[in-house]
C-alpha cells in the first residue's frame, strides 16, 4: 500500500500555510464564479420573450444559470478534496466538488469536478498503477480553513508498507469513518475508495446489480453514481429525470441530503409505496400477503379480474327503446364482447367498441321491427336514417345502462379493490390457486393501501388503459380556440393601426400581424410549465425515466421488478443490495432469479463490494457467525477498522429486560452519538414505554429520527440505517419471529459504528457465543 510520508511539525505547518493559500484562492474564485451566475441568471430574465423561441432560450438559460448556482452553493462545504503531483507536470491538480475555471483557458481548470476523468486518478491510483501521480494529498477544511492535509506517496517503495486493505487517503478515510453520527448520511466524495470508484462510474447502460455485504458503502455508491451519471449525462438525464428508490419513507430522509450536497437536486426519491404517482401507500399486511401480491402470478390474476368484468350472464336482455321491446340473446352479446376485445388489448379502450357493437344490434332489431317493409321485406329506412337511429340508439339511457353493467369503465383502484375484497371475485380470478393462498389475498381489515398493492394498481393501469379521446378532443378544441382568439386579436390591431398615414409610409408602418402569426401569439399566450422534471415525473404515471437506482433491492417482489423496468424501459438501471439481508419473503434470493422474468438475463452484470467500512471487526466477528449459521451464499465483508471495544452481552430476568434495556439506552446515549433499540416486533411496546421513562423523547415507527433522540425500531424498520450505539434485545425472538429470522438478525447486528450491547431474558443463540459478558 501507498505510505503516509511522515513530516515534522514546522514541515507540516509549512504545508498547511501553502494549502491555506491555495484553498483561499479557490474560495475566491468560487465567489467569484457565483457572482457571474446570479448577473447571467438576472440577465436570462431580463431578455425579452418576443417568440415562444426566444421564451424557450431565456427558460433554458436562468434554469441552467439556477443549477450552476445550487452547485456552487452545494460547493461551499469542503470545496477543495485534495491535490495531485503529477509526473513531469510543474502544477498540482486540485481535485474538488465543482469545477472551477482557469485564468487561462488552454491549461488545466483551477478546480476539477470530482467526476471529471482527469479526478479519476485521485481515487484509483496506487503504488503499482500511479496513473502518472507521484503524491496523493488529502486535504481537509473546516469551514474555509485547512484543517490537516495527508499525503501518500506513490512509490514502489512505499507499495511493500503495509499489510490492510489497500486504502485511498488512508487517514482521511479513517477520520470519516471514526466522526459520531449525526443520523443522516453524508457524502463521501473526498474519500471514495477504488473499488468503490469503478462502480460508480462504470457505464450507464444496461442493469449494474451491486451485491456487497452490510456497510460496504452500497448506498453511498448508489448515490454518487447517480451524481456521477447526472454530470456525465447531463443534458439527456435532465430531461428524463433519475429515479432513486429505497424500502421506506425513514430510509429515504435517511439519505435526502446526500444528492443535493453533491449539488444535485433534480432527483425524484421515492420509497415502494409510493412509486404510483398521487399515492403514498403506507398500509401494513403480513409478509405472507405481501409475498402472494408480489408473485408475477398476479399478472394473470388481474388478466382474469378484468375478464371477470366483461361478463354476459345466461339470459336473454330485453331492452325498450321508444316503446319498442328488443331481446338481445347470449350469442348476440358474445359478439359484441369479441368486438370490444379485438379493439384493444386494454379493458377501457375496448368498452366503446363494445358500445358501438351493441348498438348497432339493437339499432338492427329496431330497424327490423319498425322500418320492415311489409311488401318486400327490405327495410324502408335509408343509410342516412339507420346511421342517426345508431346514434340515438347510443344514447339512450337503456343502452347505457346496460353497456355499463356488462362492461363498465373501471379504474385500477375500482378493479383492484373489488378484487381483494371479494372471496367470489378472487376465486374466479385464481384458477389452480390453493385456498390457502387465495385466503391471503382477501383484504379483511381497514382499506388502506399497501406497498404490495403498488405494483398491481399499476399493472391493472396497463390491463385497463385510460380511454382520453374525450381529453384529447377537448385540447384540440382549445387550441382551434386559442388560434381563432389569437386571429380576433391581430385582426383587431390590423384595423385599429392608424389611418392618417401618406400613401408611402404606410407600407413602412409594422404591425403585429406582421411579426407574429396567430399560431405564435397563441402559443405565446399559452401557460409555460414552469415545474422541474422531478416535479413533473412525480406527477406522470406514464413517465419514463432515463436511470434508476434501487436500493436494498433484494427486498422487490417480481411485481416490483416488473414495474420498474415499465419505468425504464431502456434498462439503464443501478441496482444495490445484499442476498443474505433479505428480509421479505416476495424478495431476493439470487439476483439472476430475480432479474429474469423482467430485466432478462442478457441485460443485467454483477460487481461486489468486499470492505465494510460501518460496523468494527470486533463485531462483525459476531455477525459472520450469524451469517454462516443462517446458510448465506455470501461471504462478510472485511472491517477496515476496528475500535478494541467488543460487543457485550447481559442476561437479565424477564420481568427486568424492559427496564434493563432502558437503563442500557440511556448509559449509551450519555456517550452522545445517535442511539438505537433493535427489539423483536411483540416486544415493541413494552421496550418503547420502558426506554420513554428513561428517555421521554424516544421515538419509533416509519417517521422515527435517529437526529433527535434515540428510536426503537423492529430490524426491517432499520434495514440501510447506521447508528453510533445499538442495543440489541432478545435475539432469540429475532430469529424466531422474522420470516428470514438469520437475515433479520445480521441485519440488527451489522448497524452500529462504534458499540453494541445485548440484552436478553433467556439463552443465547449459539452463532453469539463471541459476545462478552458484561
Ligand atoms: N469511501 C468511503 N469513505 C467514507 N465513508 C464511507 C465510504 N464508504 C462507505 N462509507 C460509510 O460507511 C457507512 C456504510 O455505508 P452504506 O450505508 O452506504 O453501506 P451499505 O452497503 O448500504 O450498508 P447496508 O447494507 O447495511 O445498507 C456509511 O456511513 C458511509 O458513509
Amino acid at each position: 500500500m501507498s505510505s503516509t510520508s511522515p513530516a515534522t511539525e514546522p514541515e507540516q505547518n509549512t504545508e498547511l500555510a501553502v494549502e491555506q493559500a491555495a484553498v483561499a484562492d479557490l474560495y475566491r474564485r468560487l465567489d467569484a464564479n457565483r457572482e457571474h451566475a446570479v448577473y447571467r441568471f438576472k440577465q436570462a430574465l431580463a431578455m425579452p420573450a418576443i417568440n415562444p423561441q426566444a421564451l424557450g432560450e431565456r427558460e433554458a438559460a436562468a434554469s441552467f444559470q439556477t443549477q450552476r448556482i445550487t452547485a456552487l452553493d452545494a460547493a461551499e462545504h469542503g470545496l477543495v478534496i485534495g491535490r495531485l503531483d503529477r509526473e513531469e507536470q510543474p502544477q498540482p491538480l486540485y481535485i474538488g466538488r465543482v469545477g472551477l475555471p482557469a485564468d487561462d483557458p488552454g491549461g488545466d481548470p483551477a478546480l476539477v469536478d470530482w467526476r471529471a476523468p482527469a479526478s479519476r486518478p485521485f481515487y484509483t491510483a496506487t503504488p503499482f498503477r500511479p496513473e502518472g501521480v507521484v503524491r496523493r494529498r488529502h486535504i481537509r477544511t473546516r469551514g474555509r480553513t485547512v484543517s490537516a492535509v495527508n499525503d501518500e506517496v506513490l512509490s514502489i517503495d512505499a507499495a511493500t508498507a503495509g499489510d490492510g486493505p489497500a486504502l485511498t487517503g488512508e487517514a482521511a478515510l479513517m477520520a470519516a469513518l471514526t466522526a459520531e453520527r449525526t443520523g443522516r448520511m453524508t457524502d463521501i466524495v473526498a474519500t471514495i475508495q477504488a473499488e468503490q470508484d469503478a462502480i460508480i462510474r462504470s457505464d450507464a447502460r444496461g442493469v449494474l446489480v451491486v451485491q456487497g455485504g452490510p456497510g460496504t458503502g452500497k448506498t453511498a455508491v448508489a448515490l454518487h453514481r447517480a451524481a456521477y451519471l447526472l454530470y456525465t449525462h447531463r443534458e439527456r438525464l435532465g430531461r428524463s429525470g433519475l429515479l432513486v428508490v429505497g424500502p421506506t419513507p425513514t430510509f429515504l430522509s435517511y439519505i435526502a441530503d446526500v444528492l443535493p450536497s453533491l449539488g444535485e437536486t433534480g432527483v425524484l426519491l421515492a420509497g415502494l409505496g409510493q412509486l404510483r404517482p398521487g399515492l403514498d401507500a403506507r398500509g401494513t399486511e403480513s409478509p405472507e400477503t405481501a409475498e402472494v401480491k408480489g408473485r408475477l402470478a398476479m399478472v394473470d390474476v388481474l388478466t382474469a379480474a378484468v375478464r371477470d368484468r366483461q361478463t354476459l350472464g345466461r339470459g336473454v336482455r330485453e331492452l325498450v327503446i321508444d316503446g319498442v321491446r328488443i331481446s338481445l340473446r347470449p350469442a348476440d352479446l358474445t359478439r359484441a364482447r369479441t368486438a370490444g376485445r379485438r379493439a384493444s388489448r386494454q379493458h377501457n379502450l375496448g368498452r366503446p367498441a363494445f358500445a358501438r357493437a351493441v348498438a348497432d344490434l339493437v339499432t338492427e332489431r329496431y330497424v327490423g321491427r319498425i322500418g320492415a317493409d311489409v311488401r318486400g321485406g327490405e327495410t324502408l329506412l335509408d343509410r342516412r336514417d339507420v346511421d342517426a337511429l345508431r346514434s340515438e340508439v347510443l344514447g339512450d339511457p337503456a343502452v347505457r345502462r346496460l353497456v355499463d353493467e356488462l362492461w363498465p369503465t373501471l379504474t385500477p383502484e375500482e378493479l383492484v379493490g373489488d378484487l381483494l375484497t371479494s372471496a367470489d371475485r378472487i376465486r374466479r380470478a385464481t384458477k389452480n390457486w390453493t385456498d390457502e393462498d387465495r385466503a391471503l389475498l382477501l383484504r379483511t381489515d381497514g382499506t388502506a393501501w399497501t406497498p404490495a398493492d403498488v405494483p398491481l394498481l399499476e399493472e391493472a393501469d396497463e390491463l385497463l388503459g385510460y380511454d382520453d379521446s374525450a381529453e384529447r378532443a377537448a385540447e384540440a378544441r382549445r387550441q382551434r380556440r386559442e388560434r381563432a382568439e389569437a386571429q380576433d386579436t391581430l385582426d383587431m390591431l390590423h384595423g385599429s393601426r392608424s389611418t392618417d398615414l401618406e400613401d408611402d409610409e404606410e407600407g413602412e408602418e409594422l404591425t403585429a400581424g406582421d411579426l407574429l402569426d396567430a399560431e405564435s401569439l397563441a402559443a405565446r399566450n399559452a401557460e409555460v410549465d414552469y415545474r422541474t422534471t422531478a416535479e413533473r415525473a412525480a406527477a406522470d404515471r406514464t413517465w419514463t425515466f432515463g436511470h434508476v437506482v434501487v436500493d436494498e433491492a433484494q427486498e422487490l417482489s417480481a411485481m416490483t421488478w416488473r414495474l420498474l423496468v415499465r419505468r425504464c424501459p431502456t434498462r439503464s438501471m443501478t441496482v444495490v443490495g445484499d442476498l443474505a439481508q433479505t428480509g421479505s419473503l416476495a424478495g431476493a434470493q439470487a439476483w439472476g432469479e430475480a432479474l429474469r422474468p423482467s430485466v432478462g438475463d442478457a441485460h443485467w452484470r454483477l460487481a461486489e463490494l468486499t470492505v465494510n467500512y460501518r460496523t468494527p471487526a470486533e463485531i462483525m466477528a459476531v455477525a459472520a457467525a450469524v451469517l454462516e449459521a443462517g446458510g448465506a451464499q455470501t461471504a462478510a465483508p472485511r472491517s477496515v477498522r476496528s475500535t478494541g471495544v467488543p460487543p457485550t452481552q447481559e442476561k437479565v430476568a424477564e420481568a427486568e429486560l424492559p427496564g434493563r434495556v432502558a437503563e442500557v439506552a440511556a448509559e449509551l446515549a450519555g456517550l452522545g452519538g445517535t442511539v438505537a433499540v433493535i427489539v423483536p416486533p411483540s416486544r415493541l411496546a413494552a421496550t418503547l414505554d420502558a426506554v420513554r421513562s428513561e428517555l421521554p423523547a424516544a421515538q419509533a415507527g416509519a417517521d422515527a429520527d435517529s437526529r433527535r433522540a434515540p428510536v426503537v425500531l423492529v430490524p426491517g424498520e432499520a434495514k440501510g440505517l447506521e447508528f453510533d450505539s445499538v442495543v440489541l434485545v432478545d435475539p432469540c425472538a429475532v430469529l424466531a419471529e422474522g420470516v428470514r429470522g438469520y437475515s433479520d438478525l445480521y441485519v440488527a447486528l451489522t448497524r452500529s459504528t462504534q458499540r453494541l450491547a445485548v440484552v436478553h431474558p433467556g439463552e443465547l443463540p449459539e452463532e453469539l457465543s463471541g459476545l462478552v459478558p458484561v
